[in-house]
């Protein structure tokens, strides 16, 4: 059974005008109809450009945004129809790490006691209740202390930190060990699914890595299923099993991580891997090169139909622009099942039978320098 499973869910923000009284004019759907499912102990990579929506799914699934429709199922529960207490108790199971660490951080708190806010919030540590049945109150406080402080140490030791940094505040570590405190934070409510939003995206090349393999080794030792925002496909494909494509509040294509690079179909992925730059820069780069035409529209109107026909190359007319595509099985029931994309002509763009519009897409084949 899936830990997490999002069903067609959409957050639509409204946008006031008025002076005296707020009038609701319009809606951003930031996220406009998303599915997704993600097994325990798997790391789901959510990637897109900047503003089609990975941040504010994120948010929705913690509540953080407010749910239009659709619903969240976490661990057989669906978070969308949660009261806020009930919400408020499932939250230790689900953290989040963010892009900023110094912003996410209160820079007047020591890490001590940033730790310890979680485990006090949700009144975790301490004796068990029949434990704590023949202790006298001081007792018992003292020992919810003691476990509290050891729960807090064992999370900072656990991301490369010693119980050193416990007086310490934010400003005295480097970005990448800010961003340890910030995975130290999530762990110690021994949550079960973390989402991370950019988790790498404000640290040097250098240090990304080591945060990377150290989300991967906590993994690893603790069973924890993660959800990997990221708009550097790079990032995604390090870390993550299946890999989810959005655009515009959309998800176009979904696959195995292996399976989404080697064989992008949704002319929206493919634009986006022929932009990531190969590695070795001994190999020659004689990929087909395909930059859109046209501005990424707005998600308060997005286009009818496939929201990606307006600057779609491989668009055909009609179809596209009317209807909108269902993120569907590729090759129906001869295909593999995992691999999902939301294109009305997904099989006949990959045979080639169709081709893209030299007008709508400038093609480059690049050759290294
Ligand atoms: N609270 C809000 N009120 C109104 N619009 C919002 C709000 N939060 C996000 N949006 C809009 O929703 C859309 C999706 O934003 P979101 O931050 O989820 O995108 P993103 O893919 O995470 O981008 P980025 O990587 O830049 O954060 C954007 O157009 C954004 O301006």
């Amino acid at each position: 059974m899936s830990l997490l499973e999002i069903k067609d869910l959409k957050v639509h923000f409204p946008i006031k005008r008025g002076v005296v009284f707020d009038r609701t004019v319009g809606h951003v759907r930031a996220v406009d109809g998303v599915s997704l499912s993600i097994e325990p102990g798997q790391t789901y990579g959510l990637v897109g450009e900047s503003g089609c929506g990975k941040t504010t799914l994120g948010r929705a699934v913690l509540r953080l945004n407010q749910i239009t429709e659709g619903e969240v199922w976490f661990d057989g529960r669906d978070l969308a129809r949660l009261d806020s207490e009930s919400m408020r108790r499932e939250r230790a199971k689900l953290q989040m790490v963010f892009q900023d660490p110094l912003g996410s951080l209160n820079p007047r708190q020591n890490i001590g006691s940033i730790l310890l806010e979680g485990l006090q919030t949700h009144g975790i540590g301490g004796p068990s209740e029949e434990e704590a049945r023949g202790l006298s109150r001081s007792e018992r406080r003292r020992r919810t202390t003691q476990d509290q402080h050891r729960r807090v140490v064992d999370a900072l030791e656990r991301v490369g930190l010693s119980a050193k940094a416990l007086q310490r505040y934010p400003h005295e570590f480097s970005g990448g060990q800010r961003q340890r405190i910030g995975i130290a934070r999530a762990l110690v409510l021994e949550p079960d699914l973390i989402i991370c939003d950019e988790p790498v995206s404000a640290l040097d090349v250098s240090i990304q890595a080591q945060v990377l393999n150290l989300l991967e080794e906590l993994q690893g030792e603790l069973g924890l299923t993660y959800l990997v925002i990221a708009h550097d496909l790079a990032v995604v494909r390090h870390v993550s099993d299946v890999v989810g494509v959005m655009y515009l509040g959309s998800m176009v294509e979904e696959a195995t991580s292996d399976e989404l690079y080697e064989t992008p179909v949704h002319p929206y992925t493919r634009s986006l891997m022929s932009a990531v730059p190969v590695p070795d820069p001994t190999v020659e780069d004689t990929r087909e090169r395909i930059l859109l035409a046209g501005d990424l529209p707005s998600p308060a109107k997005p286009p009818t139909g496939c929201r990606f026909h307006t600057r779609c190359p491989w668009r055909q007319e009609e179809l596209c622009d009317t209807e909108r595509p269902e993120l569907r099985p590729l090759h129906g029931d001869q295909g593999s099942g995992t691999h999902r994309v939301a294109c009305h002509y997904a099989e006949q763009i990959l045979s080639g039978e169709i081709q893209p519009s030299e007008e709508r897409a400038e093609r480059i084949v690049h050759a290294a320098s």
